[in-house]
């Protein structure tokens, strides 16, 4: 799997629209708002049926929103909690930088190295046609893999560092899938935001 290194925004790959910021958030700004989303976002720990048999989903998840959409994947259905203003402030933030409207934010997060998102793309019904999603993460770094769904030499990782925008448009969810793998590595705790439009 070749390793992607970002040296502008735009990452230039094929089929797909996806832009990668380092330092969006200054370290500060990356700082407090993980210790207020640690702190107060009520973490969750869903099932999902795999094969009709129930998992443990491998990290906490929350949903917020602007308005009272249920969002579902993977046979899950989570209600919007209203937004806090922390995530309004960056919603906005992150609005003018993409020029692109979101109402719903899905945060994660994992715990160590042992929690996980496997392959998949967001492609749900609702997001629409090729859906613009803002990605931040804060906290430990972890590799953010992605492959081609029809061209098999098509691999990439990109580590997602604390602070980083991470904007996947165009056809991103109808041709790749994407994944945060497992590590053995000892990685800490890692929270990541990702921005959705649900009208
Ligand atoms: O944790 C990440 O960086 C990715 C999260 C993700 O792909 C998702 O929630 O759909
Ligand atoms: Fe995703």
């Amino acid at each position: 799997m070749q390793r992607l290194f970002p040296k502008r925004p735009d990452l230039q790959l094929c089929e797909s629209t996806m832009s990668y910021y380092p330092q969006f958030l200054g370290r500060k700004e990356a700082d407090t708002l993980y210790h207020v989303l640690r702190k107060n976002v009520p973490w969750q720990q869903d099932s999902i049926k795999i094969f009709g048999r129930d998992y443990l989903q491998p990290r906490l998840t929350a949903l917020y929103g602007d308005n009272e959409k249920s969002y579902s994947y993977s046979n899950i259905t989570m209600h919007p909690k209203k937004f806090i203003p922390e995530l309004l402030e960056l919603k906005q933030n992150i609005e003018e930088k993409c020029k692109t409207k979101f109402t719903t934010c899905l945060l994660n997060l994992y715990r160590n190295g042992k929690d996980s998102n496997g392959w998949h793309a967001d492609n749900e019904k609702e997001l629409g046609k090729e859906p613009v999603i803002a990605s931040i993460s804060l906290g430990a770094e972890r590799f953010f893999h992605l492959k081609h769904q029809e061209i098999k030499s098509e691999r990439y990782k990109l580590l997602l560092e604390h602070g980083s925008l991470l904007v996947m448009g165009g056809k991103t969810q109808h041709k790749w899938l994407h994944q945060i793998p497992k590590t053995s590595r000892e990685v800490g705790e890692r929270i990541n935001l990702t921005f959705r439009y649900i009208p």
